[in-house]
């Protein structure tokens, strides 16, 4: 665990350095950077890898809400700075791929590859999530982590022991920064813009997902002008979570194929 001062607050950052290939994961909304635990520990051991807790998220300071999707991407780009990586893999996960999208448009030089896990150029409609930002602030957090777990996961690891550690997880975040985010993502669609990522891209989604099903994952694929494509039968919206051994094995798969 490091701590990087920014102008919003202390951002938490978990690094591992190397002489391999560069990644950095960028996580989903409302889960630290405890998801990609069973990624990282699986990858090669000379691999360089940086995570960190979003604003709002984890061990992070809670920012004044009004931030956008563009300032997530740049406090990715800080912690790059931070720790020396000039070039990076990047690995997102939902929201966290909608920020890596964004590192890639702007500032393309940072960008290897992109790894796009269950994400889009727009996630939801603005609506849906003004609904979810009400409830929230009606109900709290526990209510509504009961609503979104069967989105998470797919039936196989719902019905886990483990399951219920990331709904813990979800019922701890801190409401104003979920909901903060929550907004940044209602905010944005970069559909439009998506011609001008031309880095490979992996794009990976999951049969059950709820939140963003493979139809929207395949939209993604095929819109992005250099990707390729793999739907996991069994998983819901997190499958470095609930397939760790897949994903890891498709990641490092990517990375060696494409690695310049
Ligand atoms: O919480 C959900 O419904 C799933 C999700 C949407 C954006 C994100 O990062 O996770």
């Amino acid at each position: 665990m490091e701590a990087l001062t920014t102008n919003w607050g202390v951002m938490n950052l978990e690094r591992s350095q190397g002489t391999g290939p560069a990644l950095v994961f960028v996580n989903s909304l409302g889960t630290d950077l405890r998801m990609w635990d069973d990624v990282i520990s699986r990858l090669p051991h000379d691999w360089a890898t940086l995570r960190m807790d979003k604003r709002g998220h984890g061990l992070s300071s809670t920012a004044p809400e009004g931030y956008t999707i563009p300032d997530l991407a740049n406090d990715v780009i800080a912690a790059m700075d931070h720790a020396g990586i000039e070039r990076a893999i990047i690995v997102g996960c939902s929201i966290g791929g909608l920020i890596a999208q964004h590192i890639a448009l702007i500032a393309p030089a940072r960008v290897v590859s992109l790894v796009l896990s269950n994400t889009s150029s727009v996630l939801g409609t603005a609506e849906a999530w003004q609904d979810r930002i009400d409830a929230i602030r009606a109900n709290g957090m526990a209510d509504m982590a009961d609503k979104i777990l069967p989105r998470w996961f797919g039936p196989d690891f719902l019905a886990r022991p483990e399951a219920t550690l990331w709904r813990t997880m979800l019922a701890h975040c801190d409401v104003d920064g979920y909901t903060a985010t929550c907004d940044a993502i209602a905010g944005t669609d970069i559909t439009e813009r998506m011609q001008d990522i031309t880095q490979p891209a992996l794009v990976i989604g999951g049969a059950y997902d709820l939140a963003t099903p493979p139809n929207v994952v395949r939209a993604l694929a095929e819109i992005l002008p250099a990707s390729d494509l793999i739907i996991f039968e069994t998983t819901g919206h997190l499958p470095a979570v609930e397939a760790p051994e897949a994903f890891t094995a498709a990641l490092t798969g990517f990375v060696e194929r494409t690695q310049s």
